[in-house]
């Protein structure tokens, strides 16, 4: 295991990561979380980022996906610079973000929310059925109850229409934050499983922010642990699967 911000994996040479940030610079009014802080997301990869309350994981995911601005360092896609990601550029890159508490409008039916999510990221009138079709594919539980407004389902069921929803745009990349909050762990694994075939089938890059690390750990291919803004350690999951390590590191 590597006590150092980076893991240098063997690639190829001219081989770009999906994703990669450089000496980020990203805060609050001033105050910044992250400083200094680098990350790489390869292609066909499920990175998975631990660590404690507050360590800055989900400021990490809102800036990759341009929610909230990078005040120093840069972004690239597959190796190109992103001058100012925005979610709209992010999204058209490819990229979707599933936030931390499912973001489902409670008064809102499932059907209604997929409209309004093919609305957000601008998808031709033509293509919204076979999408939607695709999406029913990957995540065939949401017909179930496609027409039930999502106040009225369980957790589990709320996070699966917040999957499918990023889903619609067909990304390459998930942005995933804390999937796992508020769900059995019988649920949890119910949704890890067509999230991981999705992304082997697809080859899908994946960064992944998850409390319940041992289930996370079975479908993540690298693993990074962060602590007050910064990366303390880089590992592989077989490397991590000992829990007094972990402990060690909470
Ligand atoms: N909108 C905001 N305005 C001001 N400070 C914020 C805001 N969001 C987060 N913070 C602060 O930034 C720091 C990092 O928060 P962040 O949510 O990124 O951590 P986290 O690692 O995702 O934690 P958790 O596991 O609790 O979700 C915390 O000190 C938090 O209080």
């Amino acid at each position: 295991m590597s006590n150092v911000p980076h893991l240098n994996h063997a690639r190829k040479s001219g081989d770009e990561p999906f994703l990669e940030a450089k000496n980020l610079r990203v805060g609050y009014g001033g105050r910044p979380v992250l400083n200094d802080f680098s990350v790489r997301l390869e292609h066909n990869e499920v990175l998975c980022l631990i660590g404690h309350n507050g360590a800055g994981k989900s400021t990490l995911l809102k800036a990759l996906f341009g929610l909230i601005p990078v005040e120093q360092g840069t972004l690239a896609l597959e190796g190109r610079l992103v001058a100012k990601p925005t979610p709209k550029s992010m999204n058209s890159a490819g990229i979707a973000l599933v936030p931390e508490g499912r973001g489902v409008f409670p008064g809102l039916t499932v059907a209604e929310i997929m409209r309004l999510g093919f609305w957000a990221n601008g998808t031709p009138k033509g293509e919204q059925a076979a999408r939607l079709d695709w999406v029913m594919d990957v995540l065939p539980m949401i017909k179930k109850f496609y027409q039930q407004r999502a106040g009225t389902l369980s957790g589990g069921q709320q996070q699966m229409v917040s999957l499918g929803r990023a889903l619609l745009s067909q990304p390459r990349c998930l942005l995933l934050d804390e999937p796992s909050i508020g769900l059995a762990p019988k649920l949890f694994q119910d949704l890890l499983g067509p999230i991981r075939a999705l992304q082997k089938e697809r080859k899908m890059s994946i960064l992944i922010v998850e409390q319940n690390v041992k289930e996370a750990l079975k479908i993540s291919d690298r693993v990074m642990v962060m602590k007050s803004g910064e990366l303390i350690k880089e590992g592989t999951p077989d490397e991590f699967a000992d829990n007094t390590q972990l402990m060690e590191l909470y």
